[in-house]
């Protein structure tokens, strides 16, 4: 059977939500070219690497064994929505105005293959793309030259929102709408193209906003970005046209999302891993939520949880407004001390661990930092300090150290009315959301090694079909866990004569 008899099928058909139920994965007999990506870009786009079995991605065996191996024998794996996932894409422009390609590089290269058509973007993405073509085309605006630094619009940043309330369930994920951030090659708004940066937007706004025939775009932001390295936004954010706030409704919970932002680009897989998250939180803990972004993971448990306390720590300072967005929209019942910090995780990490009873990282792909890992192989060693010297765990209320000080400057604050103040203890649980695998396995491997972490419960999400990676979400609890505490000598016990 070749692909194309497979593209004569009207619509590709959609899996249920999880299978199979695990250990080994091997329930669903399903024919492999059932769940094919069959999309035209492939090989020639860098964006995805496995073309059939999209349910199952390579990487889920050496998951699973690895799992296995570690003494999690019930290991479950999401196989989440197929297609049309991505809600959150960065796409180089490059080409001419006549003839603008907007996608992604080709693999080890600095060649844009244009994505018109990706199987991977949410619908409402390859439209806008598509018209995004025609204003850069009917505006002569000038696509970007790497070489000489020269152009106009560098990349484009589209985020799509499920969240219209006013539509039926059924209806949302079809009429997502995009807010679009056009990365413009100049200093600010007052260089001498901004003009045309205003057209472009205009153009978007007058033949996709609300008032157009067919209602795609969100709104319309600008980042000015002017380097020659390949950072793709630079500092400097300005609102242009349409809503100011784009929210989402994940977790239980309504989040805001500046464009500035760190995302999920996988809205309902994200939503499927945090409502798997909440039932490893206990009601009423203390939790720290490290590398929280706008703190979407921390919020959501404070509202399904009750939890007494969530700290937030992340190093991006753009997050912050998010975060009190969302907090504003949090219900009013909610009796959660509440904080998020600008600080980064890898300096001092004992002093954001100290007074949580769940930890949760959700480290870039890189994994945690060295310190953090660390600080977390020894947190016994850190409580028996604590005990014998009865100082360390008091410093919090004389604090001097200029890191957390600073941190606490640029922290916001939202106190309990009813719960007591920071408690001393350290973590018993740790909740690890990884993204790159490789770098999990290192982080697992040296975290269990002292024994002072067990894993207790494992979880893959197919959050980015079509490409080697998967979303984890690993349960690990302090002490070496009941398979491996020490074996009985096997004597038995002499009965009593
Ligand atoms: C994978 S994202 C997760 C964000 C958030 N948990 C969410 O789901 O929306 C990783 C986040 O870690 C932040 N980050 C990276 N290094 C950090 C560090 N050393 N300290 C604190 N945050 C860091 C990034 O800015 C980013 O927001």
């Amino acid at each position: 059977m070749t692909l194309s008899i497979l593209s004569a099928q009207p619509s590709a058909p959609q899996l249920p939500a999880s299978f199979p139920p695990s250990p080994n994965l091997s329930l669903s007999p399903l024919p492999s070219l059932t769940c094919a990506l069959q999309c035209q870009h492939f090989q020639s786009c860098s964006g995805c690497t496995q073309e059939l079995n999209l349910h199952r991605p390579i990487i889920l065996d050496d998951v699973t064994d690895f799992f296995n191996n570690h003494g999690v024998s019930d290991f479950t794996f999401d196989s989440c929505r197929l297609w049309g996932w991505r809600c959150r894409a960065k796409l180089a422009v490059r080409g001419s105005s006549n003839s603008p390609l907007i996608g992604l590089y080709q693999e080890n290269s600095h060649n844009i293959v244009d994505i018109p058509h990706c199987k991977a973007h949410h619908p409402s993405i390859n439209a806008t793309v598509e018209l995004l073509k025609q204003g850069i085309t009917h505006l002569k605006v000038e696509p970007y030259d790497e070489d000489q630094g020269t152009g106009e619009l560098r990349y484009v940043q589209m985020a799509v929102t499920l969240n219209n309330t006013s539509l039926p369930a059924s209806q949302r994920y079809r009429n997502g709408k995009v807010q679009v951030t056009l990365v413009w090659n100049s200093r600010n708004e007052n260089s001498p193209s901004s003009e045309k940066l205003k057209a472009l937007a205009n153009f978007l706004w007058r033949n996709g906003g609300p008032r157009s025939n067919v209602h795609l775009i969100h709104s319309v932001w600008a980042n000015f970005q002017t380097s020659t390295n390949n950072i793709i936004f630079g500092n400097r954010w300005r609102h242009l046209l349409g809503e100011i706030d784009f929210w989402e409704h994940v977790g239980g919970i309504d989040i805001a999302l500046a464009p500035s932002s760190f995302g999920q680009a996988n809205t309902r897989a994200f939503d499927s891993l945090l409502r798997k998250l909440q039932k490893y939180v206990p009601y009423g803990a203390a939790v720290a939520d490290l590398y929280a972004g706008a703190g979407v993971i921390g919020l959501s448990l404070a509202a399904t949880r009750k939890c007494r306390s969530v700290k937030c720590i992340e190093i991006n300072k753009e997050a912050r407004l998010s975060f009190e967005k969302t907090v504003g929209r949090l219900p009013k019942s909610i009796d959660t001390t509440i904080s998020w910090h600008h600080a980064d995780t890898s300096i001092g990490p004992l002093s954001w661990l100290m007074g949580s009873d769940v930890v949760v990282v959700d480290p870039p792909r890189k994994g945690l930092d060295p310190s953090l890992v660390d600080a977390l192989r020894t947190l016994s060693l850190a409580e028996k300090r604590a005990m014998l010297t009865e100082r360390s765990f008091s410093k919090v209320k004389n604090e001097k150290r200029p890191w957390i000080l600073r941190a606490r400057e640029a922290s916001v604050q939202i106190e309990s009315k009813t719960s007591p103040e920071e408690g001393q203890s350290l973590p018993k649980t740790l909740i690890y959301i990884s993204c790159g695998w490789e770098s999990f396995k290192e982080d697992c491997k040296s975290l269990l090694s002292r024994k002072e972490w067990h894993l207790d419960k494992a979880h893959g999400f197919n959050f980015f079909p079509g490409t080697q990676s998967i979303e984890v979400l690993a349960v690990f609890k302090r002490g070496p866990g009941a398979g491996l505490k020490k074996k009985k000598s096997g004597k038995k016990k002499k009965r009593p004569l």
